[in-house]
């Protein structure tokens, strides 16, 4: 590209000039409309191939709170289109023109609001199952796991989303490797993702994973919303010209929203959606572009990037109110001129794109333009046929994978992620061998002296508070890294709610359960605790149970609370309002009846109780002489503390069934509040 301007505008996004000179490949003819070069390759049409996907009189309206007042705010103004397979979209407007908000639409991904129109795929209703699972949705943001290398992230999205009835492993190997080398990955396939914390791959191969998340599946059409916001200008024209090449090779369609497109991205749009204030302004060839607003007297200076001009022109523009007026009434010139011309020239343009580009689809043909060399049609077994081209015909809902199958792959992915979390492991680890240490030399060799007594007391509640406050921090902060990914998942129906709560509890319990069991036999043997095996065996399946019940809990408000900062503050509530009803702060029997209930709901309760009956019961005190408040038998303690309400069995039976109560819980809040709510029109 040649940059002739000396603005650094032009310099960063390139000129009228620029886009007039792009390269010509063998598929780049001349417009006869305009002169200019068709953008890149044409696409791989079929000529009277239908719409794969269309939208009439699309209209979208939020309500919105002014002062007191409630009204309803217009976002979308009947907007009409549609796209075929082989096709690039560029969706460009000025910020708060509507793009999102119609991309989101498009790809069945809106919630809220009052939507009226009509979407169709390939002619027909939307059925949310099957489109949701044929639109590959790129959100702005690149949700992944940083633990992750780029070939497990995609290999993952491949396991997960292929079912094992229709691909063998050996396919969807082919298949990622096939995406990777298609997206120029194959070289560090095997580096991480990574995160703010840790250095991982670069901003733009990180979005072009989240592409390939997307591929694996083999779309029928890709939807990516700001692919290139915070990349280098290198960065994002290679996504841009990337996407147009994929788009190409497999005959399928994309449509992405972009900020500043430069004079090559530009071009690698077949067709631009202008919108403005949320009215179409215009959408049609992008080579037509210039012209047609030349037209209509808003001539492109010749040194200015187009996207920039075409922004221009659609901005308000608030210097002053002289200013804002003027622009509204150009906006509004542009929106209605275009509507007229919808029913013209342009309109046919758009409406009936196919039939400005004569020819007929040939994928030998079109693989060679777009530069991409796949291995072979048949090592990119498609359900929708023949590689390179969008499914005609209907098809029932894609099948799930097997639910076991998919229990273990979520697992695996799991305990990948958390094994490489060096933080959080830290903090496990930490967290065991200091209250280790701690609890072991404050409580070391209790004896069988009086004063004990107040002492085994209190390593117990020592114990039932830092296990259950451990459990509680630890593992929130990494459910809800894990519930922003399985979010987006769900968007394109990745897997089930239940498999995804399942190997999450396949993961974090053993973890967790492990890690309190050091600690947990350390200090019992530390502080001379009872030495016989039956006793060791009850307390530590009593702790058990109070980890178990615990990490139910956490998962139930992970489940339930939408942001990490609220659920740890009612996390905190949650152990804190156990440990005062939990039997040691005040004594069982004697609380008012108004909030005597509460220690009944307190799992702590019931393991306290538990541990205290264990070790006291048997248990021969030595009385000092001259003591008159001797107690020379553990099991007088039990009673004077009223901790005798129930027996040990009862106490773990209680504490089992809570767990899976709050299991339950956790997963009824969680297909609750996970629920997609999408409108679908
Ligand atoms: N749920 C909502 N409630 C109220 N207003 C909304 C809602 N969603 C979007 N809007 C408003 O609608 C307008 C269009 O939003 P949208 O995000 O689609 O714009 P955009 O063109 O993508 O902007 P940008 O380029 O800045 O991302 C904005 O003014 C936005 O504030």
């Amino acid at each position: 590209m040649s940059i002739n301007s000396t603005s650094s505008s032009q310099q960063q996004f390139g000129s009228t000039q620029d886009f007039m000179e792009q390269p010509l490949s063998p598929l780049s003819p001349l417009s006869p409309h305009t002169g200019y070069p068709t953008p890149a390759a044409e696409p791989a049409l079929h000529v009277n191939q239908r719409p794969l996907l269309s939208w009439r009189d699309v209209t979208y309206s939020v309500k919105i709170k002014d002062k007191q007042k409630a009204s309803m705010r217009t976002l979308l103004h009947g907007l009409s289109g549609e796209i075929f397979p082989g096709e690039v979209i560029g969706l460009l407007g000025p910020s708060g023109a509507g793009k999102t908000t119609l991309l989101n639409i498009l790809a069945g991904r809106i919630e809220g609001g009052v939507l009226n129109g009509k979407v169709e795929f390939r002619g027909k209703k939307r059925i949310p199952g099957v489109f949701k699972r044929r639109v590959a949705y790129v959100e702005q943001e690149d949700v992944m796991f940083p633990m992750l290398t780029v070939e497990e992230t995609i290999m993952f999205a491949a396991k997960l989303r292929l079912t094992e009835q229709h691909y063998t492993q050996l396919q969807k190997v082919e298949r990622v490797a096939n995406v990777m080398q298609q997206l120029r990955l194959s070289h560090v396939k095997s580096s991480r993702i990574g995160d703010a914390l840790n250095r991982g791959v670069s901003g733009g191969e990180r979005k072009r994973v989240s592409i390939g998340v997307g591929l694996v599946t083999d779309p029928d059409m890709i939807v990516l919303d700001e692919p290139t916001s915070g990349l280098d200008s290198n960065s994002a024209e290679m996504v841009v010209e990337l996407v147009r090449d994929i788009t190409r090779s497999r005959g399928i369609a994309s449509v992405m929203t972009v900020h500043q497109p430069n004079a090559n991205m530009l071009a690698c749009f077949d067709r631009i959606l202008l919108l403005s204030q949320g009215h179409l302004v215009y959408f049609g060839p992008t080579n037509q572009a210039i012209e047609y607003f030349e037209s209509k007297g808003f001539p492109c200076p010749l040194r200015q990037n187009p996207a920039d001009f075409f922004i221009d022109i659609m901005s308000l523009n608030n210097r002053s109110p002289a200013d804002l007026e003027k622009s509204k009434q150009r906006i509004e010139l542009l929106a209605h001129g275009f509507n007229a011309d919808q029913k013209g020239t342009i309109g046919k343009m758009s409406m009936s794109y196919g039939g400005l580009y004569e020819h007929v689809f040939d994928p030998a043909k079109t693989i060679a333009a777009g530069g991409i060399h796949m291995a072979s049609a048949n090592s990119w077994p498609s359900s929708s046929g023949m590689a390179g081209m969008a499914a005609e015909i209907d098809e029932p809902p894609p099948k799930r994978a097997n639910w076991i199958y998919e229990v273990k792959t979520l697992a695996q992915r799991d305990a990948i992620t958390t094994l490489r979390h060096l933080t959080f492991l830290s903090a496990v680890g930490l967290n065991s061998i200091s209250v280790l240490l701690l609890l072991g030399l404050l409580f070391f060799r209790l004896g069988n002296e009086i004063e004990s007594i107040q002492n085994r007391i209190g390593l117990f509640f020592a114990l039932t508070l830092n296990s259950t406050y451990g459990v509680m921090s630890h593992y929130l902060y990494v459910y809800y890294k894990a519930k922003d990914i399985m979010l987006t998942e769900r968007g394109s129906g990745s897997y089930r709610m239940s498999t995804f709560y399942i190997a999450k509890i396949i993961v974090y319990l053993p973890i967790a359960v492990f890690s309190s069991w050091i600690y947990f036999v350390g200090i019992y043997f530390m502080a001379g605790l009872q030495n016989s095996a039956a006793k060791l065996f009850s307390s530590i399946s009593l702790f058990t149970v109070l980890i178990v019940v615990t990490l139910a809990v956490t998962l139930m408000v992970g489940s339930f609370v939408g942001t990490y900062d609220l659920a740890s503050v009612i996390a905190a509530l949650t152990v804190t309002t156990w440990v005062i009803f939990g039997g040691h702060l005040a004594n069982a029997g004697d609380l008012l009846p108004v909030i005597s209930w509460m220690q009944y709901i307190s799992p702590a309760f019931y393991v306290y109780e538990g541990m205290v009956r264990t070790e006291f019961s048997g248990l021969s005190l030595h009385c000092k002489a001259n003591n008159g408040l001797c107690m020379a038998r553990g099991d007088d303690v039990i009673k004077l503390y009223k901790l005798d309400q129930f027996t040990v069995g009862q106490c773990a039976l209680i504490g089992i069934c809570m767990a899976v109560m709050y299991n339950i819980l956790a997963y009824v809040s969680l297909r609750w509040k996970a629920k997609p709510r999408y409108l679908w029109i």
